[in-house]
C-alpha cells in the first residue's frame, strides 16, 4: 500500500537519514520508535512532503489527497475560527455531506469546547483537535508523529482508545510505552539514521517481551558494539 525506499537526507554536513525503506501493508499499525533526534520527524516530513529527501523514493496506490492523513508533530491549526467552525470548514473542505459536528467533537472529547476559539485550546485540546481533522475524512492511512504530546493522562488513555476503535493503517511516532503494546502490530526502529529493526509486534510478546524492553534492548545494541 505504501513502500519507503533508500530515503536519504542531511542538513548541512549532518546525515540524519542514510537510506531508510520499508513498506506498509493494509491493517498494520506501525510504531515509529528511536530516540530523540534520531530522524523520525525528518522522514515523516519527508512523507508527508513538507521535506524534500535527497534521494530514495515513496510509492503509494493511496490518493495522498482524500486517502492518507498526516497529523504533524505541530499543530496546523486557525486560531481565530471557533472548534465548531473550524470542523465545519474543514469537513466542507473534505466535501463531507451533513458532518454530524456535534457527535465528531465528542469523539475527541472536545464538545463543550465547541464555542471556544482555536488559540484558545490547550496543548492537549490542540493535538486532539488536530486528530479529529486528521481523520476526518476516513483516510485508509494515517501518519502521527508523537500524537499525545501535551495530554494529560486520562487524555493519552482515551487518545489510544480512540485510535484502537478505528480500523486505520497507521504509523505513529511515539514514546507512550505505557499504552502502546496493546495497540501496535510492529514496530520498526529508527536509529542513527538507518532501520535498526522491524519487527512484529506478536514475536516480540511470544519472546516474552514488551515493546519498551524490545527496543531498550535494540537501542543497547550499538552501545555494546561501539
Ligand atoms: N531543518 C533542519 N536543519 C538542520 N538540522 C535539522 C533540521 N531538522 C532536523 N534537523 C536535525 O536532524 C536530526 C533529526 O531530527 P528529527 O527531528 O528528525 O529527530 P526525531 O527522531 O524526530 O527526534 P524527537 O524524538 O526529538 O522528535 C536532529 O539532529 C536535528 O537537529
Amino acid at each position: 500500500m505504501f513502500q519507503v525506499a533508500s530515503i536519504t537526507k542531511s542538513f548541512k554536513e549532518k546525515t540524519v537519514l542514510k537510506g531508510v525503506s520499508f513498506s506498509i501493508e493494509e491493517g498494520d499499525k506501525i510504531a515509529l520508535l528511536g530516540n530523540n533526534g534520531a530522524g523520525k520527524s525528518t522522514l515523516f516530513n519527508i512523507i508527508a512532503g513538507q521535506l524534500q529527501a535527497d534521494s530514495g523514493t515513496i510509492k503509494t496506490s493511496l490518493d495522498f489527497q482524500r486517502e492518507i492523513g498526516m497529523m504533524p508533530q505541530g499543530d496546523l491549526l486557525i486560531e481565530d475560527l471557533t472548534v465548531a467552525e473550524f470542523v465545519e470548514l474543514k469537513s466542507r473542505m473534505n466535501q463531507l455531506k451533513q458532518a454530524d459536528i456535534n457527535g465528531l467533537l465528542e469523539m475527541v472529547e472536545l464538545r463543550e469546547s465547541r464555542e471556544q476559539m482555536v488559540g484558545s485550546l490547550s496543548g492537549g485540546q490542540k493535538r486532539r483537535l488536530s486528530l479529529l481533522l486528521t481523520i476526518l475524512n476516513h483516510p485508509k492511512l494515517i501518519f502521527l508523529d508523537e500524537p499525545t504530546t501535551g495530554m494529560d493522562l486520562e487524555a493519552v488513555d482515551n487518545f489510544w482508545k480512540l485510535l484502537e476503535q478505528q480500523e486505520f493503517t497507521s504509523v505513529v511516532v511515539t514514546h507512550d510505552f505505557n499504552q502502546i503494546d496493546a495497540f501496535f502490530t510492529k514496530v520498526l526502529i529508527l536509529k542513527e539514521g538507518r532501520i535498526a529493526a522491524i519487527k512484529a509486534v506478536e514475536d516480540i510478546h511470544q519472546a516474552g517481551q514488551t515493546i519498551e524492553q524490545y527496543f531498550r534492548e535494540e537501542m543497547n545494541k550499538g552501545g555494546e558494539q561501539a
